[in-house]
């Protein structure tokens, strides 16, 4: 929407904010900028955004229809505003982000509220900032502090933004009015040398060094997505190359980016983490129906890893916390603990208004005593995966706690209904599963019981929010989501090693796919005993399986039990400094290969008559990513997920899924669902006794139905009451 407003003559107004259609901003800029350069009543202009907010830039749904070639017009209305030869200066309040920064850099002078914040987030959508800035802002602010800006797609304040040289001026007070001063008052200077696209980039002793150490560092972290490395070598061309050339390497760049699929991969993730926030149930709840609860004071209960992490995480949210462990000794080891990640936390607060205070008893207490918790507004369980324990305790909070007091327990697994039912109050007990750490991972998977009530799920999710996370709200099975799928995927792994594979194999290949960590370094990272426990209490392995078992069959289905033997050996992984690698030492992190492991693997396969053979890259990631998928699809029938996009953010924040591939079934959906059943039909007729590989019955109905758009699937999910 955009005014042009003769309120303040003879300085002219013009207002923009996002709207639907980028080329209609884009259009009544150009309008606006000619109409006040030949208005000779005008001297200068003040371009601004609407109800506080200048533009958090264009229409990210506008891109899909964007082809690669077309001439950006967003860029030459920059252009022309910079060519006008009145000054025209930018007035910011609220945020100036991506193409509304880059019409910032286009104007001669920006002024800035306090509170104001900018950035360009265009890297973490695929793509660059496509019209000219990243060819001003190397200009403006040199190229180390563009780099990083253009690279991360970091926000920064308006007070960080003045230090850099972004803003011209920040103001308390009105911000508008401020610029209309300004632009009073520079009226008639020359405005050459404010028009970055008529400056030189700094030029620094160490210019090349730092140019590559950029693209190095990008494509380090960037484990394949294209943006960063693509922003590194534009904001090059800004130093080696004229402007306007610059330009064109920018435009080159960008059309690169936007044809790539990685950037429709990840603005489909921007709008999957939104869409995940507005859950539904079947039962028509939601948060039209159910508002969250207020929570002043929250409980957790135990402090180990996960405890410590959950703490944290409400403590920095400055949350009331009293956390409850079962003996003394304990209690002072996850204090300390607790106490030092959030110094740890503090210190990569630069704000000091913002860092938690882990010294403050008002906001966290530590108790032996479970009376304390009666007033909570809400508890967290985060003792260990034990079903009586978890009853015994939700039987006792159940007695303690106030009536209206939420109950919530942190399980990878277990089942919600049967926590529930050691209480009088089964509606108001819910499962919030986080993941390790804790404080540093963003998602939980919110689980619903049976008897789950709205406002409970509403409060759940309510408190995910607050304390910074993305909470994703799912229904109640063995694994929940995410464990349920990474179950046949490890088994996967597990089975390739049995065949042939070597570990290192197995990771790298999946790690050449994106992820942070391999399978078997993630394994090793998570401790492999979590595994063996919860397999001896379903009687996979140890007491409780029946004699005479086969070792490698339970029931029809196929088994491996080299986790099982890794594990009898004293090999937990990392903290034990063997698993599936060696360590240098308990507790480090850097997996070497095992000669050990090599050798323990070759007389296990000779003692099972298993004759290796090699296994090339492509069954490594068809076998482990397509059983993955597979069970993701019987979730989506089951009911357990709601839609495919949940399913999505679940896995980029809480497995390590590489974001630029947008999930894995947003990447089903890039492959084609006929050439993954194609692909789970051969291998499963070569492992009939693997019934995770088998094609669930919803993929061969998406497959019949023509390969359906994602958007469409759940319209033909045949469960009939969902679990949600
Ligand atoms: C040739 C090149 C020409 C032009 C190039 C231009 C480049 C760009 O401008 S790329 C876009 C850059 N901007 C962004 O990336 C901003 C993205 N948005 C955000 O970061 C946040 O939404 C926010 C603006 C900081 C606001 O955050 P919050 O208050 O937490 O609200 P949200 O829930 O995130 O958003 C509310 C609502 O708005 C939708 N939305 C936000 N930004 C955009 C956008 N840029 N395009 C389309 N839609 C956007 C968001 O999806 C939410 O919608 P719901 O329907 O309510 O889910």
């Amino acid at each position: 929407v955009l005014n042009y407003a003769s309120v303040h003559p003879p300085v002219h107004l013009l207002r923009y904010t996002v709207v639907q259609d980028i080329s209609a901003v884009v259009r009544a800029l150009e309008q606006g900028v000619k109409k006040a350069d030949v208005d000779p009543a005008v001297k200068a202009v003040v371009i601004c955004g609407t109800n506080g907010t200048f533009s958090a830039g264009a229409d990210i749904r506008g891109f899909s229809s964007i082809q690669a070639g077309d001439r950006p017009s967003l860029a030459s209305v920059i252009d022309l505003i910079e060519r006008s030869e009145k000054p025209v200066v930018a007035a910011i309040e609220g945020m100036a982000l991506g193409g509304a920064l880059e019409v910032a850099l286009g104007c001669h002078y920006r002024v800035a509220h306090a509170q104001a914040w900018v950035g360009l987030p265009e890297v973490t959508l695929g793509l660059l900032p496509g019209a000219g800035g990243t060819q001003r802002l190397p200009r403006l602010i040199g190229v180390p502090a563009a780099l990083d800006l253009i690279t991360t797609g970091k926000h920064v304040l308006a007070a960080e933004a003045l230090k850099l040289g972004i803003i011209d001026e920040i103001m308390e007070e009105n911000t508008i009015d401020a610029a209309i001063h300004l632009a009073n008052k520079v009226s008639g200077q020359p405005l050459n040398s404010r028009r970055l696209s008529l400056k030189q980039v700094q030029s620094l002793p160490n210019m090349d060094a730092i140019l590559s150490e950029a693209l190095v560092k990008v494509k380090k972290q960037a484990r394949g997505c294209l943006s960063p490395e693509m922003c590194v070598q534009a904001v090059k061309a800004s130093v080696q190359l004229p402007f306007t050339e610059g330009i064109r390497k920018e435009r080159e760049l960008f059309n690169l980016l936007l044809s790539s699929g990685q950037a429709k991969a990840l603005q489909y993730v921007f709008f999957a983490q939104r869409a995940a926030q507005k859950w539904t149930t079947s039962s028509g709840a939601s948060w039209k129906t159910a508002s969250a609860q207020p929570i002043r004071k929250v409980a957790v209960i135990g402090l180990g890893t996960m405890g410590r992490g959950i703490v944290t995480s409400l403590v920095k949210a400055k949350m009331s916390v009293v956390a409850l462990e079962q003996d003394q000794k304990q209690l002072e080891v996850g204090a300390r603990a607790v106490t030092s990640l959030l110094e740890r936390e503090a210190s990569k607060m630069p704000w000091i208004g913002q860092r938690p205070d882990a010294c403050d008893p008002a906001l966290l207490q530590f108790t032996l005593d479970f009376s304390v918790l009666q007033d909570a507004d809400l508890v967290i369980e985060a003792v260990f995966e034990d079903m009586a324990l978890k009853k015994e305790i939700f039987h006792k909070l159940s007695a303690i706690c106030k009536p209206g007091s939420f109950l919530c327990t942190n399980t990878s697994a277990l089942d919600i209904d049967e926590i529930a039912s050691a209480t009088s109050r089964p509606h108001q007990v819910i499962g919030t599963h986080f993941f390790s750490p804790a404080h540093v991972m963003k998602l939980v998977e919110i689980i619903h019981g049976r008897h789950t009530s709205p406002i409970t799920i509403a409060t759940a999710m309510g408190l995910a929010k607050t304390i910074g996370k993305i909470g994703v709200v799912v229904g109640n099975c063995f694994g929940f989501v995410g464990n349920r799928m990474m179950a046949p995927y490890a088994e996967q792994a597990v089975f390739l090693l049995e065949e042939g594979c070597k570990p290192k194999e197995v990771d790298q290949a999946l790690e050449g796919f994106g992820f942070n960590l391999g399978p078997f370094r993630m394994l090793d990272l998570a401790g492999l005993d979590v595994g063996w426990r919860s397999r001896k209490g379903q009687g996979l392995t140890g007491p409780k399986l029946a004699p005479g078992t086969p070792a490698r069959l339970r029931g029809r289905r196929r088994y491996s039990p080299l986790p099982d033997l890794l594990c009898e050996n004293g090999r937990y992984g990392q903290k034990t400094g063997r698993g599936w690698y060696q360590y240098e030492k308990p507790g480090a992190r850097i997996a070497n290969p095992d000669p050990w492991l090599h050798n323990f693997l070759i007389r296990y396969r000779d003692a099972h008559h298993i004759k290796a053979r090699f296994i090339d890259e492509e069954e490594i990631l068809e076998r482990c990513l397509y059983t993955l998928i597979n069970e993701g699809f019987q979730i989506l029938d089951d009911g357990i997920a709601s839609d495919p996009e949940d399913i999505d953010v679940i896995y980029i924040y809480g497995y390590g899924w590489p974001k630029h591939r947008g999930g894995p079934m947003f990447y089903a959906s890039t492959i084609g669902l006929p050439r993954i059943l194609a692909k789970l039909q051969k291998y499963s007729e070569a492992h009939p006794d693997i019934p995770r590989m088998q094609p669930s019955a919803f993929l061969k109905k998406l497959v019949f139905l023509g390969n359906p758009p994602l958007k469409e699937w759940m319209s033909h999910a045949g469960h009939q009451s969902s679990k949600l």
